[in-house]
């Protein structure tokens, strides 16, 4: 076939279609197209085939198009939150790292796979929306704050207790990692607090490529977290840093600054152990009120999102770093 021909074809091709042609060829009567599929939906890439399908259906010459889809090369990395203990604000951290991430222009998503107390949903108010799915694999939900999210919660009927075990919750969990991204470059999962199943399928199947570690200054929380780093260590995780959250009470009232919990504790933590430290979250009233309304403190330019934004930055440019050394 001459080139000509290969042109009339282009041609008749949708500009969806011909903006991600990488190459038209005929044979026997058959064109094979390769179409660039890089961040597309399983959906979006149906979409496309038929489109294909049809712009070259009684085509002269032409008795069968076929579509190859390029695989997809996003390369996606998991970035696991984790802490030793409940309640030390793992889930917020989670939650504002990724809003963070998301309006930095980076192309995150938000994995909730804390199976004793799902709280995504409610921090980046997507409460009752259900992912659908497609091929047995799930839709991310899509949140108000630019990323895509699934919770384990969504994998169970509304207020039923989830506590599953074993091989349970690890087939839940890569349901929620391997559900259909697109065109996610890191993957934020909030892990359950402690060291059990969920965290070692983590390590096993879904290798984060780092992980964060969240503490309280108290010397209880910090010695579950040190628990926690030790491991991501076994498992050959880097860990990225450890965050210190509630760490400096303002009074709302009269501006004092005060330490329920201490102060520096979990720095110096990360300093003996020899990790970075990642910075302090306050512990502030507009924290806990922004994230309960389901407004992540990250999406406001106000005082109570900065540390996060800084948090984030912290974590991009680790990132960014790992990126440098591998090319
Ligand atoms: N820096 C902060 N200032 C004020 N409130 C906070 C702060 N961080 C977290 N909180 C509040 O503390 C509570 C627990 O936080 P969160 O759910 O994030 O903890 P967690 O470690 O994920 O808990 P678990 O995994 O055990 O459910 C929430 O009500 C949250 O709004």
């Amino acid at each position: 076939m001459s080139s000509k021909e290969v042109d009339a074809l282009k041609a008749k091709l949708p500009e969806a279609v011909a903006t991600r042609l990488q190459s038209l060829r005929l044979a026997d009567g058959r064109a094979t197209l390769v179409v660039d599929a890089t961040g597309l939906s399983a959906l979006d890439r149906d979409k496309l085939e038929v489109a294909a399908k049809d712009a070259l259906r009684g085509a002269p010459g032409i008795a069968e198009t076929r579509v190859a889809m390029m695989a997809d090369k996003v390369r996606r990395r998991i970035v696991a939150v984790g802490s030793g203990k409940g309640g030390v604000g793992k889930s917020t951290v989670a939650a504002n790292i990724a809003v963070a991430l998301a309006r930095m222009g980076r192309k995150v998503g938000l994995v909730d796979a804390d199976i004793y107390g799902p709280s995504q949903a409610r921090l980046l108010g997507t409460e009752g929306i259900r992912p659908t799915a497609r091929e047995n694999k799930l839709n991310p939900v899509a949140s108000p704050w630019g990323l895509p999210m699934l919770s384990m919660a969504q994998l169970a009927d509304p207020g039923q207790a989830i506590a599953w075990r074993g091989p349970m919750a690890g087939n839940a969990l890569a349901q929620l990692v391997e559900a259909d991204w697109g065109d996610v470059e890191v993957l934020i999962v909030d892990l359950p607090p402690g060291t059990g199943d969920i965290q070692l399928t983590m390590l096993q199947r879904f290798k984060p490529a780092g992980a964060v570690i969240v503490s309280t200054p108290q010397d209880l929380a910090l010695m579950d977290a040190m628990r926690a780093i030790e491991l991501f260590a076994k498992g050959k995780v880097p860990v990225i840093g450890v965050v210190e959250n509630m760490a400096g009470y303002v009074c709302p009232h009269c501006g004092e600054i005060s330490d329920p919990f201490g102060s520096g504790g979990a720095q110096a933590a990360a300093k003996s152990a020899g990790l970075p430290f990642l910075g302090r979250i306050p512990l502030e009233l507009a924290i806990r009120q922004d994230s309960d309304a389901g407004r992540p403190p990250a999406a406001s330019d106000g005082a109570e999102g900065k540390p996060f934004l800084a948090l984030a930055e912290a974590v991009a440019n680790w990132l960014d770093r790992q990126d440098g050394a591998i090319t």
